[in-house]
């Protein structure tokens, strides 16, 4: 049986429990605003009926999902959708906010409790809607403390105008059963006579909200600045990368892959009043010494920028362990931050972090590559964008292609950037500072052989630093 067939034979049971239960009423009622209505639905009943309830928050989940719709949160308007969202969150991990009805006059006065990240999204979860207007208040509430509203899944959508007047607020409301087909439905099993149907049917005609004339609202997710980024973060070497590159207007790692401490020294001075970052790969330089270590920090120091050891961990704990702290290079002693392959699991970060953390050191997890027909692609990139929210502690952000996480907090920084240039013919593939920034949403973007193979590296770096710079800018006004 096809996907859809077997959603709608379960849409048309849970039709015919509800009426069974009378969760749905035929007669005449009147309604909250007064008028009378030959249909009724009285949903707080399902709280007695625990299998009913748990398929109603599945198929609520199932029809979300179906829709495409991206939330980070749930919140049911109270009070009869409160436990559909409790079960929708428990059963799938989503995190559930409380809407209270009227803020405590006592303690913290919140209207919302719950956890939740200012700029993220929150869905709605309705039992019925009539005119949209409980849907549109929670949303409101919700919006009032920085969260965003643009989906709402309701189970029994009265088709009284309501969805449209909420596609006008920005909300697109997505319902398990409309009036119509529960009409359709209990007529095929004979449960009301055609009279009655016909009687909803005209009630529904005469009773519609009409659309105003107003164009629908356009919400987007709020973009946040990186200065405001920065004052969300809790690590320091996050909180201290954002205001960088804030107050450097620069969104430009160099990576300095240069195989003598004496070219990247120069070149670290002449590319330092334009970069937020510097990376290194240590273990191509020929001539490493304590000295360098010492210069390279001074330099870091007097042009406000962080020091990147591109090392990409990728063994068990105890031996990056090592890697990490001991050894000729002694990486933890200077690099503010380095990057890990979440490919053995997460011993890799529990070992990095036992050294890193007291030095107040930051660690990026790979999850996307630049490189052609790179593995990390799919279930491994979803994996490590897991992994990196179970080590906030540590894990600041990622080497990415792609923004990859609604979380402010985390930074995305993209290595393959240049101005012009496809690819180097050994797999790297490049895109422009436009593309990396706005299309890909980087956050911060990393060149190497654009800036330092240049004969003019410095002149190069403020064209780099300049393009990504005024891209970044574009995304927060657009
Ligand atoms: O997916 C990745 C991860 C890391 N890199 C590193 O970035 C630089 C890119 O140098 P270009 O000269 O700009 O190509 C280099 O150090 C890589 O090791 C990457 O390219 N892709």
């Amino acid at each position: 049986m096809r996907q859809a067939d077997k959603m709608s034979d379960r849409v048309e049971k849970l039709m015919l429990d509800l009426f069974d239960i009378e969760a749905v009423k035929f007669g005449d009622f009147t309604l909250k605003s007064g008028i009378q209505s030959p249909i009724y639905f009285d949903l707080r009943v399902i709280v007695s009926y625990p299998v009913i309830m748990n398929e109603v928050a599945e198929l609520l989940w199932e029809t979300t999902k179906t829709s495409g719709a991206k939330f980070a949160t749930v919140c049911g308007v109270p009070y009869t959708a409160l436990p559909l969202a409790t079960l929708m969150s428990a059963h799938h991990d989503v995190p559930m906010l409380i809407r209270r009805k009227e803020a405590k006059d006592y303690g913290t006065k919140k209207m919302i409790e719950g956890k939740f990240e200012p700029g993220s999204s929150c869905l709605i979860v309705e039992d019925v809607v009539t005119s949209g207007s409980s849907v549109k208040e929670t949303a409101e509430s919700l919006e009032s403390v920085g969260l965003v509203v643009t989906d709402a899944v309701v189970l029994l959508d009265r088709e009284q105008g309501g969805k449209q007047k909420l596609r006008e607020a920005g909300i697109a409301l997505q319902s398990i059963c409309g009036t119509s087909q529960l009409l359709r439905i209990l007529r095929k099993h004979e449960k009301i006579p055609e009279s009655v149907a016909e009687q909803v049917r005209d009630f529904v005609r005469n009773n519609t909200f009409p659309p105003s004339q107003e164009p629908p609202v356009k919400k987007s997710r709020k973009i946040l600045s990186y200065r405001e980024r920065g004052d969300l973060c809790q690590h320091p070497v996050a909180k201290q990368l954002f205001g960088i590159m804030e107050s450097k207007k620069s969104n430009l790692a160099v990576s300095a892959d240069l195989c003598t401490t004496a070219q990247i020294l120069k070149l670290a001075d002449e590319v330092g009043p334009h970069i937020c970052m510097l990376k290194t790969h240590v273990d191509i330089i020929s001539d490493f010494s304590a000295e360098f270590v010492q210069s390279l920090t001074e330099l870091a120091n007097r042009h406000e920028f962080l020091i990147f050891e591109d090392r990409k961990f990728a063994d068990i704990g105890s031996t990056v362990q090592h890697q990490y702290r001991d050894g000729l290079f002694q990486i933890a002693d200077w690099a503010h931050l380095i990057n890990a392959h979440s490919l053995p699991g997460a011993g890799v970060l529990e070992g990095l972090k036992q050294v890193g953390l007291g030095k107040q050191r930051a660690c990026l997890l790979i999850a996307e590559m630049s490189s052609q027909g790179n593995l990390a692609t799919g279930e491994y990139t979803k994996a490590t964008v897991k992994m990196a929210e179970e080590h906030q502690d540590f894990v600041v952000g990622f080497i990415s292609q792609s923004q990859l996480s609604d979380n402010p907090a985390f930074i995305h920084m993209t290595p393959g950037v240049q101005l012009s240039g496809l690819g180097d013919g050994l797999g790297q593939q490049y895109v422009s500072p436009w593309d990396a920034v706005v299309t890909r949403r980087a956050d911060v973007i990393i060149v190497g052989r654009g800036v330092y193979k240049d004969p003019d590296p410095a002149t190069a770096a403020q064209s780099y630093q300049t393009a990504a710079f005024q891209a970044y800018q574009h995304r927060l006004t657009n």
